[in-house]
Parts: C-alpha cells; sequence; structure tokens
C-alpha cells in the first residue's frame, strides 16, 4: 500500500515514511491510494478472531514494508488486558474495547481502558511500540510536537515516555484542561517530556504545530515527528476498533450497525469512514458536537467555516473546544472524487481565514451515500444525559461520552443497533460528573491523588517563531 497526499503535491511514499510525519511536504494529509475491501464472508472470519488478531488482519493491508511477523507482535504487545485494565469489569479486559448494552439497540462501545482513560490510547500505545521499531530499523531519533486539548497530549506522553530516540514537545491550551487531565501530563518528570502550555485553545496549538511542519528545512533538522491524528497511524489503529464494535453489536455480520462519535478533529469518525468504506456495513455515521459546533453546521447545511476565537467556547466537554477538524480534509477527498486540486483549494481558503461550500450533489451523497449525520449539545443536555444514563442504566458516562448519547437519541432508527463511542472515562471530568449525579467518579487506584503530584511546564505565546526556537534550545543536534 502507498500513500499520497490529499493535495496532490507528493510522490507516493510507504508506510514507513509517512509513520513518523505529521503534514506532507505540500501542507495535506498522507491517505492510502486506495482502501482494502472486506466481503461478509470474509467478515465472517474475522468476526471470530480476538483483538490483537483482527488488528493485525485489518492494519496489514495498510503496512507493505513492515515483515509480516514483526509487525504481528508490535500488535500482540500493544493489545494486552494488563494495558486496556481499567475498564468497569475487570473481567472484559481482553475484549480491549468491551460493549455495554444498554437497551437492544443502544450500545456503548468501551474505548477508554487504556493508562490515560481516553480512546486516544488504543492508536497511541500501538504508536508508541511501532516508532520504536522504525525509529531502531533506520538509526533515527523524532522529536514529536504536537497538540492537545487534554487527551492526546496524556496518551503520548505515556506511551512515550522513556522512549529511546523520541522526545515530546507538547502544546496545551493554558486553563483550559480539566485538572485531572493537567496533572496526568504536567506531572510527569521524564527528561525526554516537555510540556508547553499556550496562551490560546487547542486550535492555536494545532495552528503551531502544522506552521512548524510546513517549515521543510526546520523539520528536517530538528527531526520534528506528529502523533496528531494528521498522522496516518493514528488513524490507522483508530479503524480497528470499528471492526471490533460491529462485530460486538450487530445480531449477525452483513447486518448494518450505526456508529455516534463525539467529534472535534475528526479523527476519530474519519477512521469509521474508513472502515465503512473498506465494506463494514456500517450505515449511520453520526458526529456529535458540543457548543463548538462548526462540524454541526457543516453535516446539517455544507458550509464548512472554522471560526476565530470571538466564537470558540469553553465547554464542560473540552476536549472537543475544536473549531478546525483537520480529519474533515481526509474526508471531503473522498466526497470530492479524490479530486487533489478541488480538495487544495477549498483548503486553500480555509487556511486564510475562510471556508468553503460544498455541492448541492455532494451534501446529498455525504448524507446519503456517506451516511453522515450530526447533532450538537449543551452543557445542560451534558448533564441531564449524565444523569438519564445512570438513573435509567446505572452507567457513568463522562460529558463527552454524553454529548454522543444525546446525538445517538436523535437519530437511532427502528431496529437498528446504535453504537456510542465512549471517548473518555468519567474520572477525567470530576466537576461535571459531579453537578450531574451529586458524587466523584471512580477512578483507577493507581491515579488516586493525582493532582497532588508535583507538576512541571513552561507557559509560552501562541507563536510558531518562539515554539520553534523553545524546540531548538533543547534538542540536541
Ligand atoms: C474525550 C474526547 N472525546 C472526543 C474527542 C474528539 O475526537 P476527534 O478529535 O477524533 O474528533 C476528543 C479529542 O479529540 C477527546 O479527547
Ligand atoms: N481532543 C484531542 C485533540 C487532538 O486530537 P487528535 O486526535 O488530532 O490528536 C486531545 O484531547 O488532545
Amino acid at each position: 500500500m502507498k500513500y499520497i497526499s490529499t493535495r496532490g503535491g507528493v510522490a507516493a511514499q510507504q508506510f514507513s515514511d509517512i509513520l513518523l510525519g505529521g503534514l506532507m511536504a505540500d501542507g495535506g494529509l498522507s491517505i492510502p491510494e486506495s482502501y482494502p475491501q472486506f466481503s461478509t464472508e470474509q467478515l465472517a472470519e474475522m468476526a471470530k478472531l480476538s483483538y490483537p488478531d483482527l488488528a493485525f488482519a485489518v492494519i496489514r493491508h495498510f503496512v507493505d514494508d513492515i515483515p509480516a511477523d514483526d509487525l504481528k507482535a508490535l500488535i500482540a504487545k500493544t493489545y494486552t488486558a494488563a494495558v486496556y485494565c481499567n475498564g468497569r469489569n475487570p473481567a472484559d479486559a481482553d475484549q480491549i474495547t468491551p460493549i455495554i448494552k444498554l437497551d437492544d439497540t443502544l450500545v456503548i462501545q468501551e474505548l477508554s481502558n487504556g493508562p490515560t482513560l481516553a480512546f486516544k490510547d488504543m492508536a497511541m500505545q500501538l504508536l508508541g511500540n511501532l516508532f520504536e521499531y522504525v525509529l531502531a530499523a533506520k538509526g533515527e531519533q523524532v522529536n514529536i510536537l504536537g497538540a492537545t486539548s487534554g487527551d492526546t497530549g496524556s496518551a503520548a506522553e505515556y506511551a512515550m515516555r522513556g522512549k529511546k530516540g523520541v522526545n515530546v514537545f507538547m502544546l496545551s491550551p493554558f486553563g483550559k484542561m480539566s485538572p485531572f487531565q493537567r496533572a496526568q501530563m504536567f506531572s510527569l518528570q521524564d527528561e525526554n517530556i516537555y510540556n508547553l502550555s499556550v496562551h490560546g485553545f487547542f486550535d492555536a496549538c494545532q495552528d503551531i504545530v502544522k506552521d512548524v511542519n510546513k517549515d521543510a528545512a526546520y523539520k528536517a533538522k530538528y527531526k520534528i515527528g506528529a502523533v496528531n491524528s494528521i498522522n496516518w497511524g493514528r488513524i490507522v489503529a483508530q479503524v480497528v476498533y470499528y471492526f471490533k464494535g460491529y462485530f460486538a453489536a450487530a445480531k449477525n455480520v452483513g447486518d448494518v450497525v450505526d456508529f455516534c462519535v463525539p467529534s472535534g478533529n475528526f479523527g476519530n469518525i474519519c477512521a469509521g469512514h474508513i472502515a465503512r468504506q473498506m465494506g463494514l456495513p456500517i450505515g449511520q455515521l453520526v458526529v456529535a458536537t458540543n457548543e463548538n459546533d462548526v462540524l454541526d453546521e457543516f453535516f446539517k447545511t455544507g458550509g464548512y467555516h472554522p471560526r476565530g476565537l470571538d466564537r470558540t467556547y469553553e465547554t464542560s466537554s473540552p476536549s472537543m473546544d475544536i473549531t478546525k477538524a483537520s480529519n474533515l480534509e481526509r474526508f471531503v477527498f473522498d466526497l470530492v472524487g479524490r479530486d487533489a486540486s478541488k480538495l487544495a483549494a477549498m483548503w486553500k481558503s480555509v487556511e486564510t481565514g475562510g471556508g468553503f461550500e460544498i455541492s448541492p450533489t455532494e451534501f446529498a451523497q455525504m448524507r446519503d451515500e456517506y451516511g453522515f449525520k450530526s447533532e450538537a449539545s449543551t452543557h445542560e443536555d451534558r448533564v441531564v444525559n449524565i444523569r438519564e444514563v445512570f438513573e435509567k442504566f446505572s452507567v457513568q458516562i463522562d460529558p463527552h461520552t454524553a454529548d454522543g448519547y444525546k446525538a445517538a437519541k436523535a437519530h437511532r432508527r427502528n431496529d437498528v443497533v446504535m453504537v456510542i463511542m465512549e471517548t473518555a472515562l468519567p474520572a477525567k471530568f470530576e466537576t461535571t460528573m459531579v453537578e450531574a449525579l451529586n458524587q466523584p467518579p471512580a477512578r483507577p487506584a493507581g491515579l488516586v491523588g493525582l493532582e497532588d503530584l508535583p507538576q512541571r511546564f513552561d507557559a509560552i505565546e501562541a507563536d510558531a517563531a518562539k515554539v520553534k526556537a523553545y524546540l531548538a534550545e533543547r534538542i540536541a543536534l
């Protein structure tokens, strides 16, 4: 499998070449030349596999340049019950992403049982192992520059801490993460981890990452790599759990199943789109947003208009406080028939502060052929829905998953199973959980007292030049 750029300006590359990087040289995102296809018969066989075997069955189609035995071993080492052990029911840990049945046609897929209690661990743990393998094979080092609204940062830091040849420089929005999220990142004392607290929202952090990535000379000199979902490695690992969730939720292989996904940077649901393109019988893909509802607007009107600071809000599902969704570019590339010059013009407008409108035909395709629907939530919705799920089903869901629950209720269909993706555990967002349920959420024993640990970070302005200088001072050449 070779990888091309959504903007068409780069020669096709191998998996190991794109694995460590962020943007392609032309500013676009890497995407496979085509998607592997699975028949219903093949799916029926895959349904019998354990999580690591299923992950290998999916991911091997995207990776030609790592020997199959090595890839299989890296995957087996990643997806173990010992790593994904923070779920509600320890006996389910070997399922890695077990499901909770709320009723006959509504289920939650647990994606947040890894070390940092968010779905990011699903891909990031594999990325850590792949990075280590590829760096050792190439005799190289990487300096990861990432942006986080709260969960990618800790997942990346836990996956990369102490790894040979890897430094992590993580930009996060100053004062906008939950106390738990902040403590998870800032309490790490490992020498290869640097936390930079940026005055601004996640969008400003992500813009800096993209600016640095666009400076080819700097990127090459300082060996800059990426762990955000602009990195294809993140997406491919996320594709796997749609297969797992489908097999766990479908009554029979071949039945249509809908998925509802709390969304911000559009990486999670983009993986669902790709699983669907590979032949997994997904019906609807429901995008759930919070008050930062740019994506809801896009899927309801066909107009994509990222917003400025004046219309970006701090919400109680803070990890989704995002108004520029990186991975929308990968989906729109497919939507416009993989026409790279059309796509490049659309994103040129986005990057210069504008947006775009898709045509009425594309809008109809997006909803009918690709199955996208959407819904937005408010803080009040979140509190009511957390309470409702607890009272009706005795299950505690976090505020982001509550956004998913609201959207799932709005779009569920008779006799079609709807899977809600659980994107974080309640322990990460104690204030909203207490407001909804009058009790603090449970947390794994190892994380009790996390907020009392000493914290270390550097504050920095939202300025790519200052971030470049910070990295240059610390990276040994
Ligand atoms: C808890 C949580 N839910 C939802 C999201 C949104 O996911 P995505 O950015 O892949 O759309 C994020 C962050 O991205 C998150 O951390
Ligand atoms: N919500 C994310 C934002 C970054 O998303 P990513 O999937 O592109 O890494 C976070 O928690 O940091």
